[in-house]
């Protein structure tokens, strides 16, 4: 159930006890006007690594972007990765998704539809997205037409997002790429901590939570979430600050 979070913000992470998950946009970096145009700050990638070290390997970055791009922007992380909300991972024992849509035929309608009406499409390896960002006045255009794809090809499903409107392998989520992993090395028997910032992180936050673990909301908003960072440079910061104990 999402409620009212209250702003405060988490006790100290401990690192020889729990297991951390990050989600990435919004939560590690600030929201961007375009997918692309994410600035990474310098050092991140080496914080992430240290804390990784200090967890004993349990530290994840579980994100909804393709997991190709989640290394392109942090080529000096060489933890784990979740992408695609779940349907492609580096370095773990996932079986990602399987599905039968033809991907070159959907990236051509939404880049068709984008260009149409002056809006951005994001092929991604499993689905895409429609971007309204540039024209928020287009957010109903834009989960019609999200709405229509998802009625042509069964197998994918409607994920809205942060001013965009995804599509995203059934089953792929998440939650359910945690619950996979939690009672395998090197999480196994640690306390799950995860920290997000969108819609698509609630149900992670809420397992976290009934795991015995922190839920941590980044930004505003409701959220089941029990503690809260107020953006990504305060989750930078408290992330660097269990580097330093
Ligand atoms: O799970 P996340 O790591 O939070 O990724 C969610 C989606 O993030 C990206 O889109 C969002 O961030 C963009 C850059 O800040 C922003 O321009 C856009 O409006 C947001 O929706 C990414 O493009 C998606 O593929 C991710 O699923």
């Amino acid at each position: 159930m999402t409620t009212d979070t209250p702003n405060t913000a988490p006790p100290a992470l401990v690192p020889g006890e729990d297991a951390v998950f990050l989600d990435f946009d919004g939560t590690l970096v600030e929201i961007a006007p375009r997918p692309d145009a994410v600035h990474v700050p310098d050092g991140l990638a080496e914080v992430l690594m240290d804390l990784h070290a200090l967890c004993g390997g349990a530290l994840a970055l579980v994100s909804g972007r393709a997991m190709g791009e989640l290394a392109a922007f942090l080529p000096r992380f060489t933890g784990p990765l979740i992408g695609s909300h779940g349907a492609e991972s580096r370095g773990l024992d996932l079986p990602g998704a399987g599905h039968a849509v033809d991907l070159a035929a959907l990236h051509a309608r939404f880049v068709e539809f984008a260009n149409a009406n002056d809006l951005l499409a994001e092929a991604k390896p499993h689905g895409a997205a429609i971007h309204f960002r540039s024209r928020p006045e287009a957010e109903a255009l834009a989960r019609a037409f999200a709405e229509e794809m998802i009625a042509l090809h069964p197998g994918l499903t409607l994920q809205p997002a942060k001013m965009a409107f995804e599509l995203r392998p059934a089953g792929a989520t998440k939650d359910a790429a945690l619950r996979q992993l939690a009672d395998a090395v090197p999480f196994a028997g640690r306390r799950p901590v995860y920290l997000g910032d969108d819609t698509t992180d609630e149900p992670a936050l809420i397992w976290a939570q009934e795991r015995g673990g922190m839920g941590v909301k980044v930004g505003e908003g409701a959220s089941a979430a029990r503690w809260r960072l107020s953006g990504p440079q305060a989750v930078r910061a408290w992330l660097t600050a269990a580097t330093e104990t």
